[in-house]
């Protein structure tokens, strides 16, 4: 396996109870990227997902993430790769009864991978990273706007500061101006952070603005993966429906001019899309109160699951990862 390569899905076949879902999938995901899977309701994207990140088990195959092999790995090294990714769920997967500080705070938590005075530098930088404002910690998951569920999520996904990021469906729910606000913020996050991503979007915009390459998923495996414009083109009845209305949008010319004009246009809501080091956060440190609960007593040491950390885990997730 490449070191340029992150993930590498080999010859997969995932059944559920005899039906088939994958069969013989094949997959790269090179490092930096942001690989965009696309296919019909039902084709397995989200079953996809889950076998990435570990929650299903495929029939035959395997996974290979950071050159790790899902499942024949040690479970000390699965747990070390397991912190290099960070999931954003389709609807957030906040817990209800944590404030926006206590579901960021999380995983740092969990893991006790910093001292515990770090904690609240750290959740409020990632807050700010996002566009959130610091009083927002303070808040429940119930009074956040769909959008700013979002950027908490992402900000969860992010604290142990992962070079790999699941999206499934990033923008579902979000009216199309807050949508466009967050793929703009994926953008600029991705650029900052150099980051790997694996997105499972229905949305052809979010595919306009961060795609590197799409894949196809249909009639059980990968039936292309390339550019958008190379993709775009193929005959297939999915391919030719999901494009239908925006084929001639997907030039490679057409598609840089609308990736500048999103960059140009209106801030993300995160610092008028400075980074942060220029906006003067990574120096400074945060200058607000102190959350509630970002004390002792408010401390939550759970064990993680040995079937992976509480964010994580099926329990935590949305219906339609447990789907
Ligand atoms: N745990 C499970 N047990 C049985 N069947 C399952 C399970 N998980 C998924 N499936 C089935 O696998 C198929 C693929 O489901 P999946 O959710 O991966 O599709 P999808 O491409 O993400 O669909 P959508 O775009 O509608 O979300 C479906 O027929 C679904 O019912």
């Amino acid at each position: 396996m490449s070191t340029d390569t992150v993930i590498e899905v080999d010859n997969l076949t995932t059944a559920f109870a005899g039906h088939v879902i994958h069969r013989h999938l094949n997959l790269t995901v090179h490092r930096g990227e942001v690989l965009a899977l696309i296919g019909g309701s039902g084709s397995g994207k989200t079953t996809l997902l889950r076998l990435l990140l570990g929650l299903e088990v495929p029939q035959a195959g395997s996974i290979r993430i950071f050159g790790h092999p899902l499942g024949r790995c040690a479970a000390q090294d699965l747990e070390r790769v397991r912190h290099r990714w960070g999931v954003l769920f389709q609807h957030g997967a906040l817990f209800s009864a944590l404030s926006v500080f206590d579901n960021i705070a999380l995983p740092l938590r969990e893991l006790k991978s910093v001292p515990p005075d770090m904690v609240r530098p750290l959740v409020m930088l990632k807050l700010a990273q996002v566009g959130l404002r610091p009083q927002d910690a303070h808040k429940a998951p119930s009074e956040l706007s769909g959008g700013m569920v979002k950027r908490a999520s992402l900000a969860r996904a992010l604290i142990l500061d992962p070079q790999l990021l699941f999206l499934d469906e990033p923008t579902a729910g979000l009216d199309p101006d807050s949508a466009k606000q967050f793929v703009k913020l994926l953008r600029r996050l991705r650029q900052e952070l150099g980051l790997t991503v694996v997105m499972v979007t229905h949305d052809v915009d979010t595919l306009f603005a961060v795609a590197d390459r799409v894949a196809v998923l249909a009639e059980q495996r990968i039936l292309a993966c390339g550019p958008l414009a190379e993709v775009a083109r193929l005959p297939h009845p999915f391919v030719r429906n999901f494009f239908l209305g925006h084929a001639e949008r997907c030039a490679e010319e057409d598609v840089k001019r609308f990736r500048l004009s999103l960059d140009d246009t209106s801030d993300d809501g995160g610092r008028d899309g400075q980074p942060l080091a220029q906006a003067g956060l990574a120096e400074r440190g945060p200058s607000w109160p102190v959350p509630r609960g970002d004390d002792a007593a408010g401390r939550i040491n759970q064990p993680a699951a040995p079937d992976g950390p509480a964010w994580e885990r099926p329990g935590a997730r949305p219906e339609s990862m447990n789907s």
